[in-house]
């Protein structure tokens, strides 16, 4: 069975009629011409055909099929110049093919031929020509073409003299040649610089904004990481006049609400009634840092909080926040910002947005997202991650728009350049007396340890804290613990007052803490992902860090394995030394007997805390009963 024969029978299986899906096809050509035009000033017009008989090459999954029906596009794509014909195919086939992939794995694969399934990793046809930061070089600021002076005078305050590579990379792509026409997928090493990426970009690009509005939303998965990203922004955007707003749901909503809705003045007789309309809210912010459970929130009930005049949407550490769905923040953030000026183009009624929403968004060059009533051009998206996914599927949910890979070398998992890697083997037993005389040796250095539960990080850290005179303060910072004690700690770890956190992983991703020069895997992390981003908390911004790995002799060959896939073949055996190991002998058992009364005191205190809870709502039952 032919290729195209698949394709009809994908589509026949799909929702999309196939003149639909070639309607789609022909209104992403609309939208390249109508580009080339603004571009050229040339009207070609002449060249529009509308589709015959005939082929066209998409790309599923790595390999190339026919569809039939498509040939006009070919035609069309033969006929007009160069940069036209890149626009069609490039535009085209790889929002088609986005969209087809992600359908295919639904669709009744069976009839499919080998070439179509046999790519292990499905491949986003971006990922065939992706950009490779690595061949970028920094950039002394002075030298980075068309930074606002206000922006490099911030920089320079913030102790930056030069651009990092995937900063330069970006800088490129965005307000150089690049001009925000494609939508980022940025996979780059951990601490290499991501944050300002993005930020230096639309925080220029926004500077020449006259009214002020929520024109840029960066969501993060943690309230520790928005509130990091929101400083970096905080140190940037007041430069030209831009204000840079939180919704992580650190304070009261009622507070937050007031600094980010602009409140109508009053005259000194009149009160302000929030639910009259004839008052217009507007955002008191520019920019704003969001954790999707938040944000939810103030779509869902905050008056005057609207997302109509987006113009960007940075989703940070998208692989953790695309697998959690968070009350769908994504496809209402979508939803929300979606064009649907129909007299810019008068194809877009045509598409059924849920199949097809990446060919719906068409370009215009130069057309600033505005109010209403007027044109309403795409929203730019940037995501990013140390570990991007390029499964198709899950990018499928962001509706990109020709999306263009940016990633360092040719693997996806990088690890830092400065970071070196050991191996501790020890009995598991044994595992805290080898923690604590790696510790000791460190001494006053600031080090963070993970473990693979919530419940393990408590257990570790208050074993560790039961050991005697450490003299070093340990503190844990996981997601078992409120809010305000995990950003408390965070504050005393950054300042240098405690030196060591027992993390679970959770928490962890982007942490950017200065001075943090060893990372210790007390459990071996499961995935290599998982190392990825407990390792980059060290050796980040180009400086040299340790990562040391607690193993059993029989984790060793699956220790190694994982590594490889980072491109890492030499992990160099770490030891400490016996003597250090017996010395702690004596400590270790008395801490150990101390663990278990802690423990059955902290079991019995919240057992006793429990059936409190659960008299009371008895008593509150019966009393409802009573009524
Ligand atoms: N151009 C620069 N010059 C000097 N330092 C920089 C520069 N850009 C970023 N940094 C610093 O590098 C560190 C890492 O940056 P950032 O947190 O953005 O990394 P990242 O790539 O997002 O890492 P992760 O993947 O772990 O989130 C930060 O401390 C930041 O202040």
């Amino acid at each position: 069975m032919s290729n195209a024969q698949n394709m009809k029978e994908w589509l026949a299986t799909s929702t999309l009629s196939e003149d639909d899906f070639i309607r789609n096809l022909h209104a992403e050509y609309t939208g390249a011409h109508a580009l080339k035009q603004q571009i050229t000033g040339r009207n070609t017009t002449k060249l529009w055909r509308k589709p015959e008989n005939g082929t066209i090459k998409i790309n599923v999954h790595g390999a190339y099929c026919r569809i039939t029906g498509l040939g006009a596009l070919g035609v069309v794509a033969r006929k007009v110049k160069k940069m036209e014909r890149t626009l069609l195919t490039q535009t085209a086939v790889s929002a088609a093919a986005a969209t087809v992939s992600c359908h295919l794995r639904s669709a009744t694969t069976s009839t499919l031929e080998p070439e179509l399934l046999q790519s292990e990793e499905a491949t986003f046809p971006f990922t065939q020509g992706p950009i490779d930061v690595s061949q970028f070089e920094g950039c002394a600021l002075n030298l980075i073409p068309c930074l606002d002076p206000r922006l490099e005078a911030a920089l320079e305050k913030m102790g930056i003299s030069s651009l990092f590579p995937v900063q330069v990379a970006v800088w490129q792509e965005t307000i150089g040649p690049g001009a925000f026409e494609r939508d980022l997928c940025i996979n780059s090493p951990t601490g290499s610089g991501k944050t300002l990426a993005y930020a230096l970009p639309i925080v220029q690009k926004l500077s020449t904004r006259s009214v002020k509005c929520l024109r840029a939303l960066v969501v993060l998965p943690t309230r520790d990481l928005a509130l990091q990203v929101k400083e970096i922004f905080a140190a940037i955007a007041p430069a030209v006049g831009l204000s840079v707003g939180l919704a992580v749901g650190q304070s009261s909503i009622a507070d937050e609400i007031a600094e980010l809705i602009k409140r109508p003045k009053l005259e000194a007789s009149m009160c302000y009634d929030p639910e009259d309309v004839t008052f217009e809210l507007q955002s008191s912010v520019d920019i704003l840092v969001a954790t999707p459970g938040r944000l939810m929130d103030h779509i869902n009930s905050t008056k005057g909080f609207t997302l109509e005049h987006l113009c960007y949407l940075v989703v940070d550490e998208t692989d953790r926040l695309l697998r959690e769905s968070y009350q769908s923040w994504l496809p209402t953030v979508l939803q929300l910002t979606q064009s649907n000026d129909e007299s810019l183009f008068p194809l877009a009624s045509l598409f059924h947005s849920s199949n097809f929403g990446s060919l719906k968004t068409i370009r215009r060059f130069g057309v600033e997202r505005g109010f209403k009533g007027k044109s309403h051009p795409r929203l730019v998206k940037m995501v990013l991650s140390a570990t991007l996914t390029q499964d198709p599927s899950k990018l499928a949910q962001l509706n990109l728009h020709h999306p263009l890979l940016m990633t360092t070398g040719k693997r996806r998992y990088q690890l830092p350049e400065k970071l070196e890697s050991y191996k501790l083997i020890c009995e598991p037993n044994l595992r805290p007396l080898y923690l604590v005389a790696l510790l000791q040796e460190l001494g006053e250095e600031k080090c963070i340890v993970f473990t693979s539960s919530t419940e393990s990080t408590h257990r570790l850290c208050t074993l560790l804290n039961l050991f005697g005179d450490l003299s070093i303060k340990i503190k844990e910072y996981s997601g078992l613990q409120r809010q305000s004690l995990r950003s408390k700690t965070l504050k005393s770890f950054r300042e240098g007052k405690v030196q060591v956190l027992v993390c679970s992983d959770a928490m962890t991703r982007g942490m950017d803490v200065e001075g943090v020069r060893t990372v210790i895997n007390y459990d071996m992390p499961a995935y290599i992902k998982t190392y990825v981003h407990r390792a980059g908390r060290t050796a980040r911004a180009g400086q040299a860090g340790r990562c040391f790995t607690l193993l059993h002799k029989h984790e060793v060959k699956r220790f190694k394995k994982m590594l490889l896939k980072a491109d890492n073949d030499s992990v160099p055996h770490y030891s400490v030394s016996s003597s250090s190991i017996d010395s702690l002998h004596d400590a270790y058992n008395s801490a150990l007997g101390k663990l278990k009364e802690t423990v059955e005191s902290e079991a019995s205190r919240k057992r006793k805390i429990g059936s409190k809870f659960s008299k009371l709502s008895k008593a509150k039952a019966t009393d409802h009963q009573k009524r």
